[in-house]
């Protein structure tokens, strides 16, 4: 397909001590990423988890890897099926993996080894209140984003709920990594505003990559 950006080349920019956007780092396989993520949500549909409080999220999600991400009744934890359907999460494509890893190590996190891999649809008016990334058995092993898609903007605060937060958009192609003293930084996504995009259509994809265990 025609992409007007193919020769940008990405650049990085910092966010905090241990935070870094790597702009426009996964454009050139995003393409590649698009279809592996339909393919994984071919095996194990997206879908709208129930909170423990009772509330349907608005964000649709999957996972692929040994670890999932799950929300149900319980709480959140992670296992290694998928309790609506009782199967396997999809193993993590190579190139999942590979990119992950990559870019950790750009922005300073070099070892770095997903066991889990969230992903994240979003539709017009989906959001995802501040929260931290806190299931992680190992604080030490960073947190790697990637979106696809429609833009959206990203909050970006501190270690307390009500701190100020950076409000950043986030487009295709774009990595962040958070890790070291801001890995137990609060973080959320503003409700995705109406659009269409030349590969992904009227939605934005999120990946997130953690080490689990
Ligand atoms: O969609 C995003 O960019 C952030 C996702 C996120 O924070 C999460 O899945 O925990
Ligand atoms: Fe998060």
């Amino acid at each position: 397909m025609l992409d007007l950006f193919s020769e940008e080349q990405p650049w990085q920019e910092p966010l905090a001590e241990g935070a870094v956007i790597l702009r426009r780092r996964a454009r050139e396989d995003a393409e590649t990423l698009y279809q592996q993520v339909m393919a994984i949500a071919e095996q194990n549909p997206f879908a709208h988890r129930i909170t423990p409080g009772g509330h349907r999220m608005s964000v649709a999600m999957t996972n692929c890897g040994d670890f999932g991400w799950s929300v149900d009744s319980r709480g959140y934890q992670y296992e290694q099926q998928d309790n609506l359907n009782g199967r396997r999460w999809p193993p993590m494509p190579p190139l999942f993996r590979t990119l992950a890893q990559q870019a950790a190590l750009e922005a300073g996190f070099p070892g770095f080894n997903p066991d889990a891999c969230l992903l994240n649809r979003y539709e017009p008016g989906a959001k995802l209140t501040l929260h931290q990334d806190k299931d992680e058995k190992d604080m030490r092993q960073p947190i790697v984003s990637v979106s696809l898609g429609l833009p959206a903007v990203f909050q970006f605060g501190g270690f307390e709920r009500g701190d100020a937060t950076q409000r950043v958009l986030l487009e295709h192609g774009d990595i962040v990594v958070w890790g070291g003293p801001s890995r137990l930084r609060y973080h959320g996504i503003l409700p995705l505003k109406p659009g269409v995009h030349p590969l992904v259509g009227a939605w934005r994809y999120n990946l997130t990559f953690r080490r689990a265990f």
